[in-house]
């Protein structure tokens, strides 16, 4: 059963999707307002949203980037009142399925929609056998961040062009040049992997493109580089902006022509290598500040992938610890050991400069503070990691502080004011009673979607009420605030 998503600020035009599509089961939810639609796109896992331009927040077009880039990717229908050929070139760059002029017959836009959901049908079916067919090998999480980078990852894959892979340190940039290289066509020859950081000046060029014998003092023998020992199969470069200037003039003309010459040789020797870099630096500053090539910086980035930084996406924190726990038990040893939900929790709320390699030395040192212990507490993780999960309460219950002494609230949040128009003139008992009832469970659901932070099997749960009751209610009301 589909899930899709009206957004509409004319109720007339919601309510008459909502009649008209019932009877096709499809699981239908409704939204006024584009921030009320970005709240419910990270939780509804909608498959086609019926997208109208003028909302009363904004351009509906604005926020197809972020539709696209959401986890579910929903097919987006866009209708509008004015249409415009810009409009449309709009929704069509963003990969709207179509651009509907209103007023529409209930056959069109029954039939686009049942195209759309086709169409997504078939999609979901080829990305499940190229997932089934692409290793994605050690590399963990769900994310739509890193999702996005394991789908390009998969599509470098499958090409021979040049790869740069940028992100923060310890976000798996090697662990990525490593995947495209196993589900290359070239695994089955070697993946070189040069750290450009640890090469010392003098010998830079040799390393990379080899040596004759008596090149220069010391060259007692000759060498080959390690440009030719990646001939069939990947170069990796490592931190490759620290590579000095003019062995990148010299390597601009390797990438152009896969051909070059030895230090102090004349032969000219070809390498067949696909070429694979990576940094956390930011090249195109470099390019600026002129200390690294602009033209190399456009011949390694025709595929570019960039890894989030891990507080960019939290939810992996958890597949990426009992991965880690039950990988580094097994290394060391011990029975796979479970831990407390509030280590867990102490993991989520730190900001990892260092990113996943951090998480896995923490883990290490959790696991190794008590080798006996079959469950990881808290106070096992390093001080520093504990030291910043005090300070962020402490800072978190002084802010909440802070804010109930201005709205001079207390802590009960569904505190309601029934307005002067219930007692002037005074309103019969049944109408107040009606009135509060209603006020009160708006106020209630925006409560706990908040305190769900917009998770609505977790709303469902603290709510006690199943989902279709929570989604009756949320349309309903339609009164969803941001988490
Ligand atoms: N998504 C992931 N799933 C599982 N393990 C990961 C993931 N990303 C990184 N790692 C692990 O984290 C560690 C650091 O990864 P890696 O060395 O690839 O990072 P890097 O970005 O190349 O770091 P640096 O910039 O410091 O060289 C490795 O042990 C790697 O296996």
């Amino acid at each position: 059963m589909a899930n899709v998503l009206i957004v509409d600020d004319d109720p007339y035009v919601r309510e008459l999707l909502i009649e008209f599509l019932t009877p096709y089961h499809y699981t239908l939810m409704a939204a006024e307002t584009l921030s009320e639609c970005l709240t419910l796109l990270p939780v509804g896992k909608f498959d086609l949203i019926l997208l109208d331009i003028n909302l009363p927040d904004g351009n509906g077009l604005e926020i197809l980037p972020e539709i696209r880039q959401s986890a579910s990717a929903p097919e987006v229908i866009i209708f509008t009142a004015e249409g415009s050929a810009a409009g449309a070139k709009t929704a069509m760059d963003n990969e709207a399925w179509d651009y509907i002029l209103k007023p529409f017959s209930e056959q069109e836009i029954l039939l686009n929609i049942k195209r759309a959901l086709e169409f997504r049908a078939s999609k979901k079916a080829l990305q499940a056998r190229f997932e089934s067919i692409f290793d994605r090998s050690d590399i963990v999480g769900t994310s739509s961040k890193i999702t996005t980078c394991l789908n390009l990852a998969a599509q470098c894959a499958k090409t021979d062009t040049n790869v740069l892979i940028t992100g923060p340190t310890g976000t798996g940039k090697e662990l990525f040049a490593n995947t495209i290289h196993k589900n290359s066509n070239r695994k089955n020859a070697g993946l070189i992997v040069v750290d450009c950081a640890a090469l010392p000046e003098q010998l830079v060029e040799s390393v990379l493109f080899g040596n004759v014998k008596g090149a220069f003092t010391g060259a007692d023998a000759a060498r080959d580089g390690l440009i030719k020992k990646a001939d069939g199969g990947t170069l990796f470069l490592d931190e490759i902006g620290e590579l000095p200037l003019a062995i990148q003039k010299k390597f601009l003309r390797v990438l152009q022509e896969r051909k070059f010459k030895q230090v102090g040789g004349t032969k000219v020797i070809a390498s067949n290598f696909r070429l694979i870099s990576a940094t956390n630096r930011n090249l195109d500053d470099m390019a600026k500040q002129n200390t690294f090539r602009r033209d190399l910086l456009y011949r390694i980035k025709t595929f570019h992938i960039e890894l989030p930084a891990l507080q960019e996406c939290r939810e992996d924190i958890k597949p990426l610890t009992l991965h880690y726990i039950h990988k580094l038990c097994e290394h060391h040893g011990f029975e796979t050991k479970g831990f407390k939900p509030d280590f867990l929790k102490m993991l989520e709320s730190y900001n990892w400069p260092g990113n996943i390699r951090e998480l896995i030395t923490s883990l290490e040192k959790a696991i190794l503070a008590n080798a006996d212990a079959s469950i990881l507490y808290p106070n096992y993780l390093p001080q520093h990691i504990r030291l910043h999960h005090i300070e962020t309460s402490i800072q978190n219950k002084s802010e909440n502080n802070k804010i109930h002494k201005k709205t001079g609230s207390e802590i009960n949040p569904l505190s309601l004011q029934l307005p002067d128009k219930l007692f002037n003139p005074v309103q019969s008992l049944k109408q107040v009673k009606k009135y509060t009832a209603v006020e009160t469970e708006k106020l209630y659901l925006d409560h706990v979607m908040r305190l769900s932070k917009g998770d609505l099997e977790k709303t469902c749960e603290l709510a006690g009420i199943s989902k279709s009751r929570l989604y009756s209610l949320l349309k309903t009301h339609q009164t969803l605030s941001k988490p």
